[in-house]
């Protein structure tokens, strides 16, 4: 299933700040909100991108230290990214943006058919918040990590072998995929840079995973700069050196 998105590097607008005006809302535009650091966020815009939908879905980047009051005012009252502006409603939450968007626009299929990967699909995309948690909880606390965290990438190592007709979870990439990259993304970074921990090593399908992942276009297109992560969880507190 190939991706509908062409190789050429998307021009990402300005973040929107206090000072800037708001788009003419509910004009019948599709607007994607994000934040271009938010994981939640990114999750929604890899969607996007794989499903070649550039030209539908406008991407409004917000600048989340110096947000726009009519953001939560006009548009989402929870005032998080993302947010999805279609017919005339603004929706939320990423779990369940990246569904919609692959269930009401065209473009490759995010969920094959079969019943036991979308069984599967349920259980990894309900596990994405304890996992997260979990390795976020370790990376904050003090000293070693190892202990802590290597039963939860265990798991992951385990789920991606479940399939064996591709390297992504369900096999073929998908939206479980898109759900857990942006934080397995971050996690390695923080891991690798506070903690000394490698979260590959031992685990020849997560590596594997990430080196097919990092050939995708749609994913590729919004990876940050690691610094920019680095300094944003350092900002936030989200990493802890040994
Ligand atoms: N459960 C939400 C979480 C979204 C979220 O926490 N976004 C953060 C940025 S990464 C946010 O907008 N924070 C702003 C705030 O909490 O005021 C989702 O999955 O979409």
């Amino acid at each position: 299933m190939a991706a509908a998105v062409s190789s050429a590097k998307e021009v990402l607008p300005p973040p929107l700040t206090s000072e800037s005006e708001p788009p003419n809302l509910f004009d019948g535009t599709t607007r994607l909100y994000i934040s271009y650091t938010c994981p939640y966020a990114q999750r929604t815009w890899i969607a996007r991108n794989y499903k070649g939908l550039q030209e539908k879905i406008k991407l409004v980047p917000i600048d989340l230290q110096n947000r726009p009051a009519w953001y939560k005012e006009k548009v989402y009252s929870t005032n998080k990214v993302p947010s999805l502006e279609h017919n005339n409603e603004v929706k939320g939450e990423s779990l369940d943006l990246i569904k919609y968007i692959d269930s009401h626009f065209e473009g490759p299929k995010l969920l094959p058919d079969d019943p036991e990967k979308r069984q599967f699909a349920e259980e990894l995309l309900s596990y994405t918040d304890t996992f997260n948690k979990e390795v976020f909880t370790a990376s904050r606390s003090e000293g070693e990590v190892d202990d802590k965290v290597a039963p939860e990438w265990d798991k992951i190592e385990d789920a991606l072998s479940k399939f064996d007709d591709g390297p992504f979870f369900l096999g073929q990439f998908s939206l479980v995929d898109i759900a857990y990259a942006p934080f397995i993304e971050r996690f390695q970074l923080f891991l690798a840079e506070a903690k000394n921990y490698d979260i590959t090593k031992g685990r020849p399908k997560l590596k594997l995973w990430i080196e097919e992942l990092n050939k995708i276009d749609a994913y590729t297109q919004t990876k940050r700069d690691p610094q920019e992560l680095l300094a944003h969880a350092k900002k936030l507190g989200l990493i802890s050196r040994i």
